[in-house]
């Protein structure tokens, strides 16, 4: 295990958040130090480890994040904090380019003047917008169709631009649908509105909702339902910390995709968590849901060769049982 001393603390954004929570627990388990960075607007400050600094703010204030970065002695930059509804970024595109966007910048240059060499951002599959070739590769052409994937496109190009000019060195690893939850029962998506499928699948197995919708079974794929590349939130947390340390390693700056390379569909999902269950859950066909793209599959060479990333917990069973265990605790400690 590293020496904690002697390597220099990592900066989390939105680290109180579902994805942010893991990957401080990762960097925990792997002894690095950690500050959060957090303005608790969708996270919780119960997600963050005791031990850990919680600094309550947020990322677009400048002069809060230099004072953290010099403070806790920082060196890299793993910017999880932002806005991640697809559809609210329909009805507000000027809230998410200002929160993903404008802050990112805001957090990108207070990071330079500060001497932040290494920064690992969140980015999306939304940046490829309605792809056609299955899987998609990074170097397949992006062209979001809602303002959320822009937000998070110009994000990488701020970043590009930023790497070329000013020496910083950057990941932006593009998530594909992101679930499950810590084996060790230690964090899980705890979002007060849920519109992930496994979160709302997980609700209606605890009995928080009556039924699952179903939005569109006429969809060109095997059983009509979309197909996405689910990626257990644990193996996602590995890969920032492959990430950092190919930064630290004196690495190039990248961008690569972050999946399996396997779909499922949403019946397929369904019927594991019916399997994990041992019953059925009622479900109903509705409209197809705006802007959804049938098939979402990710092309995997580019990270499990440049960051030598091996994934732990590919099987969809393992991603169903940590999701439904969490939601378990988490609706046993919300109704204490
Ligand atoms: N969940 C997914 O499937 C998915 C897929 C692709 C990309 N992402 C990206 O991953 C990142 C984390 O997503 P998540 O699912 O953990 O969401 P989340 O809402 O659980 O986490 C976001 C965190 O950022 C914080 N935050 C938001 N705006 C902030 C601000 N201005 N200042 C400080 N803190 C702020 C929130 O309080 C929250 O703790 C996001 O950038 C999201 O766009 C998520
Ligand atoms: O109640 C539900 C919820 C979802 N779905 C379906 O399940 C699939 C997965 O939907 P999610 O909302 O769980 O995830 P998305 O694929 O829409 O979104 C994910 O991928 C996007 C990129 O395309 C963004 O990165 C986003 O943040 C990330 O969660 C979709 O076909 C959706 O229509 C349902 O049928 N019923």
């Amino acid at each position: 295990m590293a020496d904690p001393i002697s390597l220099p603390t990592v900066l989390v954004t939105g680290g109180a958040g579902y994805i942010g929570s893991h990957v401080v627990l990762a960097l925990l388990d792997a002894g690095r130090s950690v500050v959060v960075l957090d303005d608790l607007s969708t996270g919780r400050g119960a997600s963050v480890p005791n031990g850990v600094p919680l600094v309550v703010g947020d990322v677009g204030d400048a002069g809060l994040v230099e004072r953290t970065i010099v403070g806790h002695g920082v060196n890299a930059v793993m910017h999880f904090a932002g806005s991640i509804s697809v559809p609210e970024s329909v009805g507000k595109p000027l809230d998410y380019y200002r929160n993903n966007t404008v802050n990112s910048l805001s957090l990108i240059d207070a990071g330079r003047r500060a001497g932040v060499e290494r920064f690992i951002f969140s980015s999306t599959a939304a940046v490829y917008g309605m792809p056609e070739a299955m899987p998609i590769d990074e170097d397949a052409p992006t062209d979001p169709i809602n303002p959320y994937g822009r937000s998070k496109l110009m994000t990488e190009w701020m970043l590009r631009d930023a790497a070329s000019a000013h020496g910083l060195r950057y990941v932006a690893l593009r998530y594909f649908n992101v679930a499950g939850a810590d084996p060790a029962g230690r964090s899980g998506q705890s979002a007060r509105v849920a519109t992930h499928l496994l979160k709302i699948a997980a609700q209606a197995a605890t009995g928080q909702r009556p039924d699952i919708q179903i939005f569109g079974d006429d969809y060109p794929t095997p059983d009509g339902t979309c197909v996405r590349d689910y990626i257990h939130v644990s193996d996602l947390a590995d890969a920032h910390l492959a990430a950092l340390r190919h930064l630290e390693a004196g690495g190039d700056s990248l961008v690569l995709n972050c999946g399996y390379g396997r779909g499922y569909s949403v019946r397929e999902v369904l019927d594991m968590v019916e399997s994990v269950l041992g019953k059925s859950l009622p479900t109903r066909i509705v409209q197809r849901r705006a802007g959804d793209p049938p098939t979402l599959v990710a092309g995997t060479e580019r990270i499990r060769r440049l960051l030598d990333w091996a994934p732990r917990h590919e099987d969809l069973r393992i991603i169903v049982e940590t999701a439904l265990s969490w939601e378990k605790k988490l609706s046993v400690s919300q109704s204490e």
